[in-house]
């Protein structure tokens, strides 16, 4: 088997907030790598920096030092429409609250991503409508956010994570506003997705039933990322 691709790479990164004697210090010379199809679960105690280490690999927020590479490109240098274009393109995001469009339906928000990057509205709307088949949510389409439930909200969020084929997934506490029930059935789903196309995900989570189910598992110690 050929080796598989970096995705993700965390060289050197510190992130720090505020100034002076105020100045709290998150990540501090964090190393990390994630290769294509790989799932890692980034479980953490709150506080320690896991929402900072995925706006840092999303390119959202800037390191203070050190490089982040996605797909071996280093982003440090680049234009915010270079980093934007890279979001759009390479790079998923799925948070605790869905964040979908409340005026327009699941299928028009999951069309929505394909067509700001410019794919014809009946190819969005083919791929959207697979991709809601996928997450068993394909029934739910014309429905706007509110009214479908919590797990069905997230399934059509990650459903729009996914449309435009990025390689990685960056996903902030996906279950977290969910039962343990559903959360388990919208983590089957989101697994599947993963494991199908071969994308790099790496999940946030509180949730160590789900966690085990990842292929690593990554905490953030004193500032860095350490397996364990
Ligand atoms: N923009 C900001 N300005 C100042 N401090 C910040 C900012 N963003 C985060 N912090 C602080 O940095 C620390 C890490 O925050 P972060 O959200 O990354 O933690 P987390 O591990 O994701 O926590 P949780 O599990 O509670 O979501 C926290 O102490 C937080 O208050």
């Amino acid at each position: 088997m050929p080796p598989r691709k970096s995705v993700l790479k965390l060289a050197g990164v510190d992130r720090q907030y505020g100034q002076g004697d105020t100045v709290l210090s998150i990540l501090k010379g964090a190393n990390f790598e994630l290769r294509s199809g790989e799932i890692v679960a980034l479980v953490a105690p709150s506080g320690t920096g896991k929402s900072t280490l995925l706006h840092v690999a999303g390119l959202l927020e800037h390191p203070d030092n050190g490089e982040v590479f996605i797909n071996g490109r280093e982003c440090g240098k680049l234009t915010d429409e270079q980093r934007t274009s890279i979001r759009r393109s390479d790079i998923g995001f799925v948070y605790q609250f869905h964040h979908l469009l409340p005026e327009f339906s699941a299928l028009e928000n999951v069309m929505m991503p394909q067509m700001i990057a410019g794919l014809a509205p009946k190819e969005a709307q083919e791929r959207a409508a697979a991709l809601l088949d996928y997450m068993r949510v394909g029934h739910r389409g014309d429905h706007r956010p509110a009214e479908l439930s919590g797990g069905e909200q997230q399934r059509v969020a990650i459903a729009r994570a996914v449309a435009n084929a990025p390689l990685l997934l960056l996903a902030d506490e996906p279950t977290g506003n969910l039962d343990p029930q559903t959360a388990s059935y919208v983590f089957d789903a989101l697994e599947a997705l993963v494991r199908q196309s071969g994308l790099a995900a790496m999940i946030a989570t509180h949730n160590h039933e789900l966690a085990g189910r990842m292929d690593r598992r990554v905490t953030i110690e004193n500032g860095k990322v350490v397996e364990f």
